[in-house]
């Protein structure tokens, strides 16, 4: 399928230290804080509430019109920064980071914190389904051929812990004209935990310009 390489590539982009990277990487700190204070924190939620709405005020006072941003996000070529699986100026992504490796696959690990707990102490379902779908669509642009998912088909064997790393992988199997099929998984300990099949077919919105 896809040529040998000698080392695996980033498919992810590289989150900064500094910038709305490193904005980005304090909120999600936030997310999973007020998830772990809970109802019952001494903090004083009202004031927390305070400071977390004047920020956000300050953000949306500079930033660009929302047809701007968007021709913005899509302006490069290559890597998505804004996605909400890997994307670095994403705050609900937790964020994976995917490589893709010499054998045409892509693979990436992550450990997945209180906000994406499904049953007690594992992943949400919804969860899981979102790293595969991207994943596999990922791995279908390494393997040079990509598309919109027209079919998602999951199997959970077992419950996807959380707080342990996770080991989420994909790769093109077949392409049909139009029709591509992948698969991928979320392995933990060496087990699989959720199995995904894909359905994509060929077609690309325009970016917006
Ligand atoms: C990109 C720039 C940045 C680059 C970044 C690079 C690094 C990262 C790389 C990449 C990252 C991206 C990762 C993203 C991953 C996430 C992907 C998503 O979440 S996609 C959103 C969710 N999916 C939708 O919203 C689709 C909605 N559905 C549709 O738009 C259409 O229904 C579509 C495209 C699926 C098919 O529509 P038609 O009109 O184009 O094609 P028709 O003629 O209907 O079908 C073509 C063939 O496929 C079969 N087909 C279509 N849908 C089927 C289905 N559901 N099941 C079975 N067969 C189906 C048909 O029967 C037909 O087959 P016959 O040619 O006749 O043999």
């Amino acid at each position: 399928m896809t040529a040998a390489r000698e080392q695996p590539l980033e498919l992810t982009a590289i989150s900064h230290n500094e910038g709305v990277d490193a904005a980005v990487s304090a909120a999600r700190r936030v997310i999973a804080s007020l998830l772990h204070a809970g109802d019952g924190s001494a903090a004083e939620m009202k004031e927390v509430a305070d400071r977390l709405n004047a920020v956000a005020d300050h953000l949306d006072e500079h930033a660009p019109a929302m047809d701007q941003r968007m021709v913005d996000m899509w302006s490069g070529e290559g890597i998505t920064r804004h996605d909400p699986v890997t994307g670095p100026e994403n705050t609900i992504a937790p964020p994976l980071h995917l490589t893709g490796k010499d054998d045409g696959s892509v693979e990436g690990v992550v450990a997945l914190g209180l906000p994406y707990q499904g049953p007690p102490g594992h992943v949400h379902g919804g969860i899981s389904a979102l790293l595969l779908d991207h994943t596999l669509g990922v791995a279908n642009h390494w393997a040079g051929q990509s598309g919109m998912t027209a079919e998602l088909t999951l199997r959970y064997h077992r419950p996807t812990p959380l707080f342990e790393q996770l080991t989420v992988t994909g790769e093109q199997i077949a392409v049909d004209g139009r029709k591509i099929r992948t698969r991928g998984a979320i392995t933990a300990r060496g087990e699989v935990c959720v199995s995904a099949d894909g359905l994509f077919i060929a077609k690309h919105l325009p970016r917006p310009r």
